[in-house]
């Protein structure tokens, strides 16, 4: 055929594969989730999130050591308040000095300085109803005093170290809210703030409501995280919290919505953009690698692999110990 049809003298080789790939995944590109409880010395195995911990704070140096040794770079911290009468509808525990999100980032900041710390901001783990705000009597969100409330637990997070906040929440206009708080507080310049702009309402957060026991007590979020359908919202969720100061733009979930991680690059081709490839997905990978579907480790990088090409060059990922492993740098 004419010499334009040969394209296979471009990949024979495994070098000359790699080149084919705008982006290659490094540890510095990963974001390890953790989830820190109430209780100093727990370390409980989440049964549907395979291999992964909720760690009391007594747990998170050793739990940490080896991950940073191995070139762990990021953590982003849940808590899960475990005692009982911690959860009220204000989510008055979400910015406890002693809480364990507060005492895990003063911790971690003072043993792994290099360690860079996002903490996860929302009220779901904290509010008594289990929803992403605080409610009007017919159940839907006040987003008014859910931003007030959520700009604030955000604030206390960074004072207390948190080198970012990414706030999960969904509520309409929090990174304003956010940002005009940081700066009030004369601590914007060193608060870096990740919006999880466009976040979808679905089935893959299951096993993360087991481990951060934060599955709201009714309903669902269907009227504050995205339709799943929704890829103009998105759009124009993402473009607004540009506009308000995000800093970084994450999509979430990632494996069923890389036409949102391109489409995130397109709008912010200024900004890095990050993706959560969230609980479910996770949970899937490994249930179709024990059923013999695939092996675990091609699977775990071939959907990287799909998230960087798609734009991303940030990953949270529980799959970050693992490839602290498998990756050269
Ligand atoms: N703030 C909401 C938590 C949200 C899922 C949910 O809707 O419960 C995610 C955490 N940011 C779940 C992440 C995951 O499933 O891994
Ligand atoms: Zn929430």
């Amino acid at each position: 055929g004419d010499i334009s049809s040969q394209l296979h003298g471009g990949y024979f080789h495994p070098l000359a594969r790699s080149w084919q790939a705008e982006r290659q995944l490094t540890k510095s590109m990963l974001i390890y989730p953790l989830f820190i409880t109430d209780n100093d010395d727990d370390m409980i195995l989440v049964p549907s999130l395979p291999g992964q911990h909720q760690l009391g704070i007594g747990r998170i140096i050793s739990f940490l050591e080896p991950l940073v040794h191995k070139g762990l770079r990021s953590v982003i911290l849940f808590g899960v308040p475990m005692k009982p009468g911690t959860k009220d509808a204000l989510a008055s525990a979400a910015d406890d000095p002693e809480g364990p999100v507060i005492r895990a980032i003063r911790l971690i900041r003072r043993r792994f300085p290099q360690l860079y710390i996002c903490a996860d901001v929302c009220l779901c783990e904290y509010t008594s109803h289990g929803h992403c705000g605080i409610l009007r009597d017919d159940g839907s969100l006040n987003n008014e005093l859910s931003v007030d409330r959520i700009s604030d637990v955000a604030v206390a997070y960074a004072k207390a170290g948190a080198h970012c906040v990414a706030p999960s929440d969904m509520n309409d206009g929090r990174i304003r809210a956010i940002k005009l708080k940081l700066i009030e507080e004369g601590i914007s310049h060193k608060t870096t703030l990740m919006s999880y702009s466009a976040k979808f309402s679905g089935c893959l957060y299951g096993p993360f409501r087991d481990a951060a026991g934060s599955a709201p007590s009714f309903g669902d979020r269907k009227c504050y995280q995205l339709p799943p359908g929704g890829r103009g919202l998105a759009r124009r969720a993402i473009t607004r919290d540009m506009a308000e100061g995000a800093d970084i733009i994450m999509v979430k979930p990632a494996g069923q919505y890389l036409d949102i991680i391109s489409d995130a690059k397109d709008l912010g081709k200024d900004l890095p953009v990050a993706a959560y490839q969230v609980s479910g997905e996770y949970a899937m990978i490994h249930a179709g690698a024990k059923a013999g579907v695939f092996d675990l480790k091609e699977m775990a990088v071939e959907s990287a692999e799909a998230i960087l090409r798609a734009g991303a060059t940030i990953i949270v990922s529980y799959f970050t110990p693992e490839f602290l492993d498998w990756l050269d740098n």
